[in-house]
Parts: structure tokens; C-alpha cells; sequence
């Protein structure tokens, strides 16, 4: 596993290095010993396994906010998307910036997507299939999002948008009283 940063501190892009031989191959997915210079004592708490049908699709924007604020370690199984993550940390000095990637069934990525970032993605395929890896758990009285299309974000979505959860419809655009993420 190579870990590469990127311009958001803490968010980083994960490189896998499968070994191929005659009969297919072997990818180690995740490596506690590997991941140390992202983070000591990661502990993963749960493991998630999202199905999304529909190319255009779009879940998120979602995070957790304390004392449930989680890391999540993603790749993608099957298909692919445009996966992106948002600075919501307080005082971040990249604040309300996202960083966009393709997480794709053959492109050997996984995103590590810190505390205090929302997450979200679009289906770039019509059958996707996301594994997610959280440290803390499902929280609903800590459940929070974005609109994926909040103007104050701006986010490049590379499909027109095809369905959206109710939901991630319902939520709030940012004002000038959202503080983000207090951890
Ligand atoms: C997130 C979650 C949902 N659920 C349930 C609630 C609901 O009935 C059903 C679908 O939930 P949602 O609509 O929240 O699923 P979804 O919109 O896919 O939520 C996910 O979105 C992406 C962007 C993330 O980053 C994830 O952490 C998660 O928030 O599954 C669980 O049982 N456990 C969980 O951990």
C-alpha cells in the first residue's frame, strides 16, 4: 500500500499493490502496520458494503460530527465513481475545499477520508459497489450532510445528476453561521 497526500492535510489516496500470478490476483486491502505514518491505533469499528444502482446517482454529501466524528477507509468492489471529500474541520485552513477522485474496480485506489470531512460520490457506472471501513459507528443522532450541489462547495460533478436519496435532497445549503466540525 503506497499513501500519497493530498492538498487537504489527512486525506489521502491509497495506492494498492496487488501481486498477480497464474490464477488471478492478491490485493491486502488493509495493513495496520502500512497505515502508521497515516495514524496510529487505527481501529476500524465497522464494515460496510454499499450496492448503488443507476449511473448519475449521487450519495452524500455525509459525515458524522462528534462524539461519533469517523474515519473512513473506502474502495470500490465493483464499477466505478467519482468519489469526493469535504474540509468541514473548524479553523482547517483548507475549509469548505473538496478533493475529487475516481475510486474504480480496476484502478487499485482506495481514499482514507479523515475525521470532520463530508463524503460523497457518483456512480460513474451503473452498478456500484463501495466497501466501507469506519472507526466509529453508525451514529444517527450524529448523522449530518451537504447538498452536493451547494453553490459554497461548487463541486464538479462529472454526470448529470440521475437520482439522489430524499433524504440528501433535505439538507441545508451552507450560510455564514456554518462553523463545520468541532473535534
Ligand atoms: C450509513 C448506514 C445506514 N444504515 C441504514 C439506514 C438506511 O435505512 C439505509 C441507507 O442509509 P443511507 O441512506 O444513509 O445510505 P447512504 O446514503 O449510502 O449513506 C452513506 O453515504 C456515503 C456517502 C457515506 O459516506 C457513508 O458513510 C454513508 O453515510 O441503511 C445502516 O443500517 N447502517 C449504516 O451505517
Amino acid at each position: 500500500m503506497n499513501l500519497h497526500p493530498t492538498p487537504l492535510a489527512g486525506l489521502y489516496e491509497i495506492r494498492h499493490t496487488p501481486v498477480g500470478d497464474t490464477r488471478g490476483r492478491f490485493t491486502r486491502l488493509f495493513c495496520e502496520q502500512e497505515l502508521l505514518p497515516l495514524r496510529q491505533n487505527l481501529h476500524f469499528t465497522q464494515i460496510n458494503l454499499s450496492e448503488t444502482r443507476g449511473r448519475g446517482t449521487v450519495r452524500g454529501l455525509h459525515y458524522q460530527i462528534p462524539p461519533a466524528a469517523e474515519a473512513k477507509l473506502i474502495r470500490c468492489l465493483h464499477g466505478r465513481v467519482f468519489d469526493v471529500a469535504v474540509d468541514l474541520r473548524e479553523g482547517s485552513p483548507t475549509f469548505l475545499q473538496w478533493h475529487a477522485m475516481e475510486l474504480a474496480e480496476d484502478n487499485d485506489r482506495a481514499v482514507f477520508i479523515p475525521e470532520g470531512f463530508a463524503h460523497g460520490f457518483q456512480a460513474l457506472t451503473d452498478e456500484v459497489h463501495l466497501l466501507y471501513m469506519h472507526t466509529a459507528p453508525w451514529t444517527p443522532a450524529c448523522e449530518a450532510g451537504l447538498r452536493y450541489d451547494d453553490p459554497r462547495l461548487g463541486i464538479a460533478w462529472p454526470q448529470s445528476v440521475t437520482a439522489l436519496s430524499d433524504r440528501d435532497r433535505g439538507y441545508a445549503l451552507i450560510d455564514d453561521t456554518f462553523a463545520g466540525v468541532l473535534l
